[in-house]
């Protein structure tokens, strides 16, 4: 079992909660426009935008969210023995206050900019904390609501070091597609992307900093 967390030294020494910080602005975290945003079909169905570096002050917004956020650990079974789930897990359900006031404003700003494709506002809000290499996410879609008939959309902000999210199709073999993600990046997948495609996040040998992943999705996609 693993009991370190990494935490990077905060910029601000004075700066432990993430109280001290609500939100006047004075801090230089804050979202950019959404310009030079790209779209990659991926196929059947499903895309996948990117926006490099939205978030401007992500490694602030990362000491903040490492230290300040209430992080649980998991266990599941599998193969009928527990095993640890290998990274961090918050979840802001619809209703509870985001942990910074800039990811209520990225939710509001996703909901904005994607209200006419997608029809209706980005509601909970789960973070993944991948503390070294060796944390990760397996290979699944989210499928557990109603990702699993609809289209819908899945947005990720990524603080911290940039990690690899990987895709590929869900049946049938094909490429798989490779897109980095951290410092302040957002990636949203849409379209049938939780259906027909599959992502990750693998595990990785190489020496790799921590990396927190903030998802938006909308009511009922798991
Ligand atoms: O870390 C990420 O960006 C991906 C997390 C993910 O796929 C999930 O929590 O469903
Ligand atoms: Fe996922």
């Amino acid at each position: 079992m693993r009991s370190t967390v990494h935490l990077q030294p905060s910029l601000f020494d004075s700066v432990d909660t993430l109280d001290d910080f609500n939100h006047v602005g004075g801090d230089g975290i804050r979202l950019g426009p959404f310009d030079g945003m790209r779209r990659m079909v991926l196929g059947d169905g499903a895309w996948l935008d990117v926006l490099p570096g939205w978030l401007r002050g992500a490694d602030r917004l990362f000491d903040l969210l490492a230290a300040g956020v209430p992080w649980r650990a998991e266990r599941r079974e599998m193969y009928e023995r527990m095993v640890e789930v290998p990274r961090l897990l918050a979840s802001y359900p619809e209703g509870v206050e985001p942990p910074h006031p800039v990811v209520g404003e990225a939710r509001e700003a996703l909901s904005a900019h994607y209200a006419e494709e997608l029809g209706e506002p980005f509601r909970t809000l789960g973070l993944c904390y991948y503390r070294d290499g060796r944390d990760s996410v397996a290979w699944h879609g989210d499928r557990i609501g109603r990702g699993n008939r609809e289209d819908t959309m899945v947005a990720i902000l990524s603080v911290g070091e940039p990690r690899a999210l990987l895709l590929r199709p869900r049946y049938g073999g094909g490429a798989v597609v490779r897109q980095p993600v951290g410092h302040g990046d957002l990636v949203v997948m849409g379209g049938s992307c939780q259906r027909t495609w599959e992502h990750a996040i693998p595990k990785t040998a190489r020496p790799v900093g921590p990396r927190i992943s903030i998802q938006f999705r909308p009511r009922g996609v798991a």
